[in-house]
Protein backbone atom coordinates (compact mmCIF):
# COMPACT_ATOMS: atom_id res chain seq x y z
CA UNK A 1 0.00 0.00 0.00
CA UNK A 2 1.19 3.44 -1.27
CA UNK A 3 0.01 6.25 0.91
CA UNK A 4 -0.98 8.46 -2.81
CA UNK A 5 -3.40 10.94 -1.22
CA UNK A 6 -3.67 13.72 -3.30
CA UNK A 7 0.79 14.22 -3.44
CA UNK A 8 0.81 12.22 -6.60
CA UNK A 9 3.71 14.39 -8.38
CA UNK A 10 6.95 15.94 -7.00
CA UNK A 11 5.59 19.43 -7.41
CA UNK A 12 3.02 18.38 -4.95
CA UNK A 13 5.27 17.16 -2.49
CA UNK A 14 6.21 20.67 -1.24
CA UNK A 15 2.48 21.97 -0.92
CA UNK A 16 1.40 18.39 0.41
CA UNK A 17 4.13 18.22 3.28
CA UNK A 18 3.14 21.69 4.23
CA UNK A 19 -0.30 20.76 4.31
CA UNK A 20 0.30 17.89 6.48
CA UNK A 21 2.36 20.35 8.93
CA UNK A 22 -0.14 22.80 8.60
CA UNK A 23 -2.09 20.03 9.85
CA UNK A 24 -0.07 18.78 12.65
CA UNK A 25 0.53 22.00 14.24
CA UNK A 26 -2.90 22.42 14.09
CA UNK A 27 -3.69 19.03 15.70
CA UNK A 28 -1.14 20.61 18.60
CA UNK A 29 -2.90 20.81 21.88
CA UNK A 30 -5.76 18.68 20.96
CA UNK A 31 -7.55 17.29 24.14
CA UNK A 32 -6.54 12.82 24.41
CA UNK A 33 -9.76 11.99 26.06
CA UNK A 34 -9.86 9.53 29.34
CA UNK A 35 -12.91 6.78 29.20
CA UNK A 36 -15.41 8.66 31.43
CA UNK A 37 -14.64 11.57 29.85
CA UNK A 38 -15.45 10.21 26.01
CA UNK A 39 -18.69 8.93 27.71
CA UNK A 40 -20.25 12.04 29.32
CA UNK A 41 -19.28 13.74 25.91
CA UNK A 42 -21.36 11.09 24.62
CA UNK A 43 -24.08 11.36 26.64
CA UNK A 44 -24.67 15.03 26.71
CA UNK A 45 -24.58 14.90 23.06
CA UNK A 46 -27.81 12.84 23.34
CA UNK A 47 -29.09 14.76 26.60
CA UNK A 48 -28.37 18.16 26.25
CA UNK A 49 -27.48 18.37 22.59
CA UNK A 50 -31.16 16.61 20.87
CA UNK A 51 -28.74 14.44 18.40
CA UNK A 52 -29.88 10.61 18.27
CA UNK A 53 -27.57 7.66 18.32
CA UNK A 54 -28.43 6.75 14.89
CA UNK A 55 -27.59 10.67 13.46
CA UNK A 56 -24.08 10.27 15.19
CA UNK A 57 -23.13 6.84 13.96
CA UNK A 58 -23.73 8.03 10.29
CA UNK A 59 -21.75 10.66 10.89
CA UNK A 60 -18.81 8.89 12.70
CA UNK A 61 -19.13 5.66 9.95
CA UNK A 62 -19.15 8.45 6.92
CA UNK A 63 -16.29 9.49 8.75
CA UNK A 64 -14.40 6.37 8.97
CA UNK A 65 -14.98 5.19 5.13
CA UNK A 66 -14.27 8.69 3.92
CA UNK A 67 -10.71 8.18 5.71
CA UNK A 68 -10.20 4.79 4.76
CA UNK A 69 -10.81 6.28 0.83
CA UNK A 70 -8.10 8.52 1.84
CA UNK A 71 -5.42 6.21 3.42
CA UNK A 72 -6.12 3.27 0.84
CA UNK A 73 -7.46 4.32 -2.21
CA UNK A 74 -9.31 1.94 -4.96
CA UNK A 75 -6.07 2.20 -7.16
CA UNK A 76 -3.57 1.14 -4.09
CA UNK A 77 -5.35 -1.84 -3.82
CA UNK A 78 -3.04 -5.14 -3.75
CA UNK A 79 -5.50 -7.88 -4.55
CA UNK A 80 -7.28 -8.16 -8.17
CA UNK A 81 -10.83 -7.12 -5.86
CA UNK A 82 -11.65 -4.20 -3.66
CA UNK A 83 -12.22 -6.96 -0.75
CA UNK A 84 -12.19 -5.56 2.87
CA UNK A 85 -13.21 -7.36 5.93
CA UNK A 86 -15.32 -4.99 8.74
CA UNK A 87 -15.62 -6.99 11.55
CA UNK A 88 -18.06 -5.33 14.53
CA UNK A 89 -18.81 -5.84 17.82
CA UNK A 90 -21.53 -5.64 19.70
CA UNK A 91 -22.09 -1.84 20.77
CA UNK A 92 -21.87 1.22 18.72
CA UNK A 93 -18.44 0.98 17.52
CA UNK A 94 -19.85 -2.20 15.77
CA UNK A 95 -22.91 0.06 14.88
CA UNK A 96 -20.11 2.24 12.89
CA UNK A 97 -18.60 -0.96 11.61
CA UNK A 98 -21.73 -1.18 9.90
CA UNK A 99 -22.49 2.27 8.22
CA UNK A 100 -18.68 2.19 7.42
CA UNK A 101 -19.42 -0.70 5.59
CA UNK A 102 -22.51 0.45 3.83
CA UNK A 103 -20.56 3.84 2.61
CA UNK A 104 -17.55 1.76 1.50
CA UNK A 105 -19.69 -0.27 -0.64
CA UNK A 106 -21.02 2.84 -1.99
CA UNK A 107 -17.43 4.17 -2.71
CA UNK A 108 -16.68 1.10 -5.07
CA UNK A 109 -15.08 -1.28 -2.63
CA UNK A 110 -15.66 -5.12 -1.85
CA UNK A 111 -16.62 -5.38 2.16
CA UNK A 112 -17.68 -8.43 3.79
CA UNK A 113 -18.85 -8.28 7.31
CA UNK A 114 -18.46 -10.40 10.43
CA UNK A 115 -21.07 -9.65 13.09
CA UNK A 116 -21.01 -12.36 15.96
CA UNK A 117 -23.17 -10.50 18.51
CA UNK A 118 -26.27 -8.44 17.18
CA UNK A 119 -28.05 -6.51 19.99
CA UNK A 120 -31.21 -7.18 19.67
CA UNK A 121 -32.33 -3.67 19.02
CA UNK A 122 -34.38 -1.62 16.21
CA UNK A 123 -30.73 0.41 15.45
CA UNK A 124 -28.72 -2.51 14.48
CA UNK A 125 -31.21 -4.34 12.95
CA UNK A 126 -31.91 -1.85 10.63
CA UNK A 127 -28.23 -1.16 9.90
CA UNK A 128 -27.95 -5.16 9.43
CA UNK A 129 -30.92 -4.96 6.85
CA UNK A 130 -28.99 -2.21 5.10
CA UNK A 131 -26.09 -3.98 4.38
CA UNK A 132 -27.73 -6.88 3.43
CA UNK A 133 -29.82 -4.93 1.19
CA UNK A 134 -26.32 -3.32 0.19
CA UNK A 135 -25.37 -6.82 -1.37
CA UNK A 136 -22.74 -7.04 1.27
CA UNK A 137 -22.16 -10.64 2.16
CA UNK A 138 -22.11 -11.64 6.24
CA UNK A 139 -19.81 -14.08 6.76
CA UNK A 140 -20.57 -17.23 9.67
CA UNK A 141 -17.39 -17.36 11.26
CA UNK A 142 -13.84 -15.51 11.44
CA UNK A 143 -11.42 -17.26 8.60
CA UNK A 144 -8.02 -18.04 9.87
CA UNK A 145 -5.38 -15.61 9.65
CA UNK A 146 -3.45 -16.96 6.22
CA UNK A 147 -7.67 -16.49 4.45
CA UNK A 148 -7.74 -13.01 5.71
CA UNK A 149 -3.79 -12.31 4.13
CA UNK A 150 -4.95 -14.07 1.02
CA UNK A 151 -8.81 -12.64 0.54
CA UNK A 152 -8.84 -9.10 1.91
CA UNK A 153 -7.20 -5.87 1.40
CA UNK A 154 -7.84 -4.54 4.54
CA UNK A 155 -9.67 -5.50 7.75
CA UNK A 156 -11.74 -2.53 9.67
CA UNK A 157 -11.68 -3.41 12.97
CA UNK A 158 -14.98 -1.80 14.56
CA UNK A 159 -14.99 -4.56 17.69
CA UNK A 160 -14.66 -2.24 20.84
CA UNK A 161 -14.66 1.31 21.14
CA UNK A 162 -14.72 3.53 24.30
CA UNK A 163 -16.48 1.82 26.46
CA UNK A 164 -14.15 -1.70 26.28
CA UNK A 165 -12.82 -2.78 29.83
CA UNK A 166 -11.02 -6.06 31.25
CA UNK A 167 -10.16 -9.01 29.40
CA UNK A 168 -11.47 -9.20 26.41
CA UNK A 169 -14.23 -12.18 26.27
CA UNK A 170 -15.46 -14.85 23.80
CA UNK A 171 -16.58 -14.99 20.91
CA UNK A 172 -13.61 -11.56 20.39
CA UNK A 173 -11.05 -13.42 22.27
CA UNK A 174 -10.48 -15.47 19.27
CA UNK A 175 -11.17 -12.86 16.73
CA UNK A 176 -8.58 -11.05 17.83
CA UNK A 177 -6.01 -13.28 18.36
CA UNK A 178 -6.43 -13.97 14.57
CA UNK A 179 -6.25 -10.29 13.78
CA UNK A 180 -2.66 -10.27 15.68
CA UNK A 181 -1.65 -12.93 13.08
CA UNK A 182 -2.76 -11.14 9.86
CA UNK A 183 -0.12 -9.34 7.85
CA UNK A 184 -3.05 -7.26 5.71
CA UNK A 185 -3.00 -3.42 7.24
CA UNK A 186 -5.71 -3.18 9.66
CA UNK A 187 -8.24 0.02 10.22
CA UNK A 188 -9.65 0.37 14.06
CA UNK A 189 -12.44 2.70 14.51
CA UNK A 190 -12.26 5.22 17.47
CA UNK A 191 -9.78 2.48 19.72
CA UNK A 192 -7.35 -0.44 18.86
CA UNK A 193 -9.75 -3.05 19.74
CA UNK A 194 -8.40 -5.05 23.10
CA UNK A 195 -6.52 -1.71 23.99
CA UNK A 196 -7.58 -0.39 27.24
CA UNK A 197 -9.02 2.83 26.62
CA UNK A 198 -6.53 5.33 28.24
CA UNK A 199 -3.57 3.20 28.71
CA UNK A 200 -3.24 1.35 25.40
CA UNK A 201 -1.94 -2.51 25.47
CA UNK A 202 2.18 -3.71 24.92
CA UNK A 203 0.85 -7.14 23.04
CA UNK A 204 -2.44 -6.11 21.53
CA UNK A 205 -3.20 -5.65 18.20
CA UNK A 206 -1.20 -2.70 15.74
CA UNK A 207 -3.08 -0.98 13.03
CA UNK A 208 -2.38 0.42 10.32
CA UNK A 209 -4.61 3.34 10.75
CA UNK A 210 -6.48 4.76 13.75
CA UNK A 211 -9.67 6.94 13.40
CA UNK A 212 -10.73 8.26 16.32
CA UNK A 213 -14.26 10.01 16.64
CA UNK A 214 -15.04 13.41 18.26
CA UNK A 215 -11.35 13.61 20.03
CA UNK A 216 -8.34 11.19 20.31
CA UNK A 217 -8.61 8.69 23.39
CA UNK A 218 -5.76 8.73 25.72
CA UNK A 219 -4.52 5.65 24.38
CA UNK A 220 -4.24 7.07 21.11
CA UNK A 221 -0.78 8.66 22.10
CA UNK A 222 0.64 4.69 21.79
CA UNK A 223 -1.18 4.12 18.08
CA UNK A 224 2.29 3.43 16.11
CA UNK A 225 0.66 2.96 12.71
CA UNK A 226 0.75 5.14 9.41
CA UNK A 227 -2.60 7.30 9.44
CA UNK A 228 -4.20 8.39 12.49
CA UNK A 229 -7.28 10.44 11.59
CA UNK A 230 -9.91 12.45 13.48
CA UNK A 231 -13.51 12.09 12.70
CA UNK A 232 -17.00 13.05 13.93
CA UNK A 233 -17.68 16.32 12.42
CA UNK A 234 -20.61 17.16 14.84
CA UNK A 235 -19.23 18.69 17.77
CA UNK A 236 -21.36 21.89 19.10
CA UNK A 237 -19.03 24.76 19.83
CA UNK A 238 -20.22 25.23 23.72
CA UNK A 239 -19.06 21.07 24.03
CA UNK A 240 -15.59 22.12 23.03
CA UNK A 241 -15.49 24.83 24.80
CA UNK A 242 -16.93 23.01 28.37
CA UNK A 243 -14.04 19.85 27.45
CA UNK A 244 -11.93 22.38 26.37
CA UNK A 245 -11.47 19.72 23.61
CA UNK A 246 -9.10 22.16 21.80
CA UNK A 247 -9.94 20.49 18.02
CA UNK A 248 -8.09 21.08 15.06
CA UNK A 249 -9.91 22.86 11.98
CA UNK A 250 -11.32 20.43 8.96
CA UNK A 251 -10.72 21.64 6.12
CA UNK A 252 -13.23 22.47 4.19
CA UNK A 253 -16.34 20.55 3.52
CA UNK A 254 -13.77 17.69 5.05
CA UNK A 255 -15.84 14.96 7.08
CA UNK A 256 -12.09 13.79 8.88
CA UNK A 257 -8.87 15.44 9.18
CA UNK A 258 -5.23 13.64 9.53
CA UNK A 259 -3.18 14.30 12.40
N1 LIG B 1 -19.49 10.51 20.68
C1 LIG B 1 -18.98 9.82 19.71
O1 LIG B 1 -17.88 10.09 19.28
C2 LIG B 1 -19.74 8.70 19.18
C3 LIG B 1 -19.12 7.49 19.05
N2 LIG B 1 -19.76 6.38 18.68
C4 LIG B 1 -19.13 5.08 18.75
O2 LIG B 1 -19.57 4.43 19.91
C5 LIG B 1 -18.48 3.81 20.56
C6 LIG B 1 -18.82 3.53 21.98
O3 LIG B 1 -19.93 2.68 21.95
P1 LIG B 1 -20.47 1.86 23.20
O4 LIG B 1 -21.69 1.16 22.75
O5 LIG B 1 -20.56 2.75 24.37
O6 LIG B 1 -19.34 0.83 23.50
P2 LIG B 1 -18.39 -0.12 22.66
O7 LIG B 1 -18.81 -0.23 21.26
O8 LIG B 1 -17.02 0.33 22.98
O9 LIG B 1 -18.56 -1.54 23.34
C7 LIG B 1 -19.62 -1.90 24.18
C8 LIG B 1 -19.81 -3.39 24.10
O10 LIG B 1 -18.58 -4.07 24.27
C9 LIG B 1 -18.74 -5.14 25.17
N3 LIG B 1 -17.53 -5.25 25.97
C10 LIG B 1 -16.97 -4.36 26.79
N4 LIG B 1 -15.86 -4.85 27.35
C11 LIG B 1 -15.72 -6.12 26.88
C12 LIG B 1 -14.79 -7.17 27.09
N5 LIG B 1 -13.77 -7.01 27.94
N6 LIG B 1 -14.93 -8.33 26.42
C13 LIG B 1 -15.97 -8.53 25.57
N7 LIG B 1 -16.93 -7.58 25.35
C14 LIG B 1 -16.78 -6.39 25.99
C15 LIG B 1 -19.92 -4.80 26.02
O11 LIG B 1 -20.50 -6.00 26.26
P3 LIG B 1 -21.37 -6.31 27.58
O12 LIG B 1 -21.22 -7.77 27.72
O13 LIG B 1 -20.75 -5.53 28.73
O14 LIG B 1 -22.73 -5.86 27.22
C16 LIG B 1 -20.76 -3.87 25.15
O15 LIG B 1 -21.75 -4.61 24.49
C17 LIG B 1 -17.37 4.77 20.33
O16 LIG B 1 -16.11 4.21 20.58
C18 LIG B 1 -17.60 5.12 18.87
O17 LIG B 1 -17.04 4.14 18.03
C19 LIG B 1 -21.16 6.44 18.21
O18 LIG B 1 -21.35 5.69 17.08
C20 LIG B 1 -21.56 7.87 17.82
C21 LIG B 1 -21.15 8.89 18.81
K1 LIG C 1 -12.32 -0.52 17.36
Amino acid sequence: FAHTGSCSSKTWIKDCSSLRMASTMAAQGIKYLGQEEAQHIDEELFSEYGFSVDQLMELAGLSCATAITKAYPLTSLLKDKPTLLVVCGPGNNGGDGLVCARHLKLFGYEPSILYPKRPNKPLFQGLTTQCQKMEIPFLTEMPEAEVIDEAYNLVIDAIFGFSFKGAVREPFASVLDILKKTSVPVASIDIPSGWDVEQGSVDGLQPDTLISLTAPKKSASMFRGRYHYLGGRFVPPGLERKYQLNLPQYPGTDCVLQL
